[in-house]
């Protein structure tokens, strides 16, 4: 029995997972999971994440929630298969990757995060944007960026020479920021535009964001 991924194609949690495993050139199943209808909320959904969130990977016997821990565990089970995303051959290096992804989770994603819902989810589930929290979120992420550029004009991705999981994991927020009035936040920092358009040109992702539609509303 294969991987099986559940959620759906244009979550950005679903899609970071998405990315590694097309990164990695895996064969999956993906289970969409209806999150409109409440499904993620109810067994037997909540029996494979008593989060109640997207995505799950189940591997065999194996069932994992939280994307980031999943794609750490795919990019270590098929290091050997497609891009190493984690450096694994090389301690140093692999460190740095970990700092990295660690970045995006507690420094980037945070602010990202709330811009993102704001703009393009709120308006589609009946909600009007919070301005407060979206200026609040718009200063803190150019602060992160501020310290991406000043990394990136250093190293050509986040981590060092090598595209990483460090960088992947950017992918999906970034491509939605990209159609907010704030995509100026990348746009304005030349090495962390230049940065973007490289990662978001890979094969993976562009096949992978081909689904990052909201539904027109
Ligand atoms: N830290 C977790 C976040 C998952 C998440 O927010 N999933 C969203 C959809 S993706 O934006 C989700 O399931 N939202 C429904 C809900 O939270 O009720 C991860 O990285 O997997």
């Amino acid at each position: 029995m294969g991987l099986k991924l559940y959620g759906l194609p244009m979550s950005t949690c679903t899609t970071r997972v998405l990315t590694c495993l097309h990164e990695k050139g895996l064969e999956f199943e993906l289970v969409p999971i209806n999150l409109f209808g409440g499904e993620h909320k109810q067994p037997p959904f909540l029996e494979k994440n008593p989060f109640g969130q997207i995505p799950v990977l189940e591997d065999g016997d194996l069932t994992l929630f939280e994307s980031r821990a999943i794609t750490a565990y795919i990019a270590h089970k098929f290091r050997d298969s497609g891009c190493d995303l984690i450096r694994h051959g090389d301690d140093n290096e692999a460190a740095v990757v970990r700092v990295w992804v660690e970045a995006e989770a507690q420094q980037y994603s945070p602010a990202i995060q709330p811009i993102v819902f704001q703009c393009l989810v709120a308006p589609r589930i009946g909600k009007t944007s919070d301005q407060k929290i979206i200026d609040e979120s718009v200063e803190k992420l150019g602060s992160v960026l501020d310290v991406y550029e000043a990394r990136l004009s250093k190293t050509k991705y986040l981590a060092g020479d090598h595209f990483t999981l460090a960088d992947l994991h950017h992918l999906s927020y970034t491509f939605y920021l990209m159609k907010t009035p704030y995509a100026s936040l990348v746009e304005s920092r030349p090495h962390v535009k230049a940065w973007w358009e490289d990662i978001s040109a890979r094969p993976a992702f562009v096949k992978v964001s081909e689904n990052m539609k909201f539904e027109a509303k």
